[in-house]
């Protein structure tokens, strides 16, 4: 448990609740605001060399933080301003007690203090804002942006949106972030990640136990979040106790589901079929070796999928890498996705598998009956959830929230949602999530989604009652997938992402150790 909670992610009314929670169990407010503020000026005496600064303190507790690192950088030596937008009667008691213990002049707030300055220190606002920032607030990050002034932002860049990564209006990009307790979905979901720069969670004396009452129900991927769960292979096992994965090959891109079938051979699938048209079952018979190849006659394709599918030992099933959009295949990549998930068996429905529901969704939602993980990129997710934006369910400001409409669609649907992208986010349809923050851009390469289509279904066909629920597989794959390329490193293409898997999985292993200790 103890490793879980360094996983969660507290939404900006969650932490102000943990706030609240810490003092109510004999924290002073005092402390956490010293200890926050110490925070800031620690990171930023570790990573600048002393330089003229600027700490703009805005009228909230966020301010609050600002007045204490002001006070610390000046005892460090370094040239300190301060510039306050806010009232002296409004701010906090903790607030006021270090507005007053700054030694130093208050400046107006004016763009003009950025004169020679090297370095802002932005304490604006962080948790409490709701709204775009407008006026001098506005202006003043306007002109940071102008003059490319490096900041350092207080728990997030002013104009974040910590809950859903969103810019509320202008924010001036972050060198470095620091915030405090646990991190917030929006330090995770772009473009936050992005204006947030490095990100450092400081310990601030808040303690863990106030989680408990909180009910977080997003956390960041992380092998601590579903390593109890891992398919190992036991050594009583048995290749048929690791599952029978089924994919379905289309005609033409037979690549794709190739990449599948090979991620979900190395990922620990104890057998993969690939079944496949008869025009391209030559094709892949010879390209596949540990891979079986059925065959699928031409025009009953659909019939004999669903016949292959009568044996109950195929307990996984993948369609969409490869599958085909074009005429007629369209229409039966729609009937071998009903096929499968009629058997109510566990089922990865990618790519083809969703956009040849395009139009027509409903088919598709009313047919998942049994454990499915859907792992649609934004232009698949828009086919198949169209109207998503307009639920009155959303954010209304920010109704492109990745977070919140993932959940959404999962809820809608019954099944887990991977939307895919820079920052996938992995929602179950009880409301749970997780925000992924180790793919690097070099999985932005093409075949990529079909390898990581073969790892949730490999992972999946070894046992979802004793093993992995659909949302720790896909979690588990996801992460994996995003490992294999960090350490795989540049030229990485996706025939590499199942081909490196197995040095990933032996270092996985190896901490799967430390994490049991
Ligand atoms: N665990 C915690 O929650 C802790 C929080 N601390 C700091 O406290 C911050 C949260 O403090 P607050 O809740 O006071 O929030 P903020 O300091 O972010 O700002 C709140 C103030 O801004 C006003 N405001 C909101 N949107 C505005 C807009 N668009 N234009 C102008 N004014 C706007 C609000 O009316 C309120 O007066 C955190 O971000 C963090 O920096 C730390 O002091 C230590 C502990
Ligand atoms: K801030």
């Amino acid at each position: 448990m103890e490793h879980e909670h360094k996983q969660h992610l507290l939404t900006p009314n969650q932490m102000a609740m943990a706030d609240k929670a810490a003092v109510a169990a004999g924290v002073p407010a005092m402390d956490l605001m010293a200890a926050a503020g110490k925070a800031v000026a620690d990171a930023v005496l570790a990573r600048w060399s002393r330089c003229s600064v600027l700490v703009l303190c805005g009228p909230g507790n966020n301010g609050g933080d600002g007045f204490v690192v002001a006070t610390l950088l000046h005892s460090a030596g370094w040239p300190v301003r301060l510039a306050f937008l806010g009232s002296m009667e409004q701010l906090s008691p903790e607030a006021a007690h270090f507005f007053h213990a700054w030694q130093g002049d208050v400046e107006g707030y004016s763009v003009d203090v950025l004169e020679q300055t090297d370095l802002v220190i932005d304490a604006l606002f962080g948790a409490g804002l709701t709204r775009s920032l407008a006026g001098k607030a506005r202006d003043m990050l306007d002109e940071i942006i102008a003059r490319d002034i490096p900041v350092c932002a207080v728990d997030v860049p002013s104009g974040l949106d910590g809950a859903t990564g969103a810019a509320f209006g202008v924010v001036a990009p972050a060198e470095l972030t620091v915030t405090f307790f646990r991190k917030k979905p929006g330090h995770l979901l772009f473009p936050g990640r992005a204006l947030c720069g490095e990100l450092v969670v400081a310990d601030i004396g808040i303690p863990a136990a106030v989680l408990e009452a909180l009910d977080i129900q997003a956390w960041e991927n992380s092998p601590e979040l579903w390593y109890r769960d891992y398919p190992w292979p036991r050594l009583d096992g048995h290749k048929f106790h690791r599952g029978h994965a089924l994919v379905y090959g289309g005609e033409n891109m037979t690549g794709a589901s190739r990449l599948t079938a090979r991620g979900a051979m190395r990922i620990g699938a104890g057998l993969v079929t690939l079944a496949a048209p008869i025009k391209a079952w030559a094709v892949y018979a010879t390209a596949l070796t540990g891979v079986m190849v059925a065959k699928l006659e031409q025009s009953q394709e659909a019939e004999d999928f669903e016949e292959l599918l009568l044996d109950p030992r195929y307990n996984a099933i993948a369609v969409g890498p490869g599958a085909g959009l074009v005429g007629f295949e369209r229409i039966r990549t729609r009937k071998i996705v009903l096929a499968a998930l009629v058997t109510g068996r566990a089922t990865v429905l990618d790519a083809d598998a969703l956009s040849a529901f395009s139009g027509d969704p409903q088919t598709l939602l009313d047919a998942i009956v049994g454990p499915c993980v859907m792992t649609p990129h934004e232009g698949e997710f828009a086919r198949i959830f169209p109207e998503m934006n307009k639920s009155p369910e959303m954010n209304k400001n920010h109704r492109d929230d990745k977070l919140t409409r993932a959940r959404l669609a999962a809820k809608q649907s019954g099944a887990v949602v991977v939307l895919k992208g820079a920052d996938t986010v992995i929602a179950s349809p009880d409301g749970r999530a997780v925000i992924n923050s180790n793919a690097p851009a070099d999985l932005a390469t093409g075949g990529s989604g079909d390898v990581l289509t073969g790892f949730i279904v490999g992972l999946l066909s070894q046992g979802t009652s004793q093993g992995m629920s659909p949302f720790n597989a896909a979690a588990a794959g996801v992460w994996l997938h995003g490992e294999v390329a960090n350490t795989f490193g540049a030229g990485l293409i996706a025939e590499d992402l199942p081909d490196h898997l197995p040095k990933v999985l032996s270092a996985f292993k190896t901490r799967l150790f430390t994490f049991k200790k």
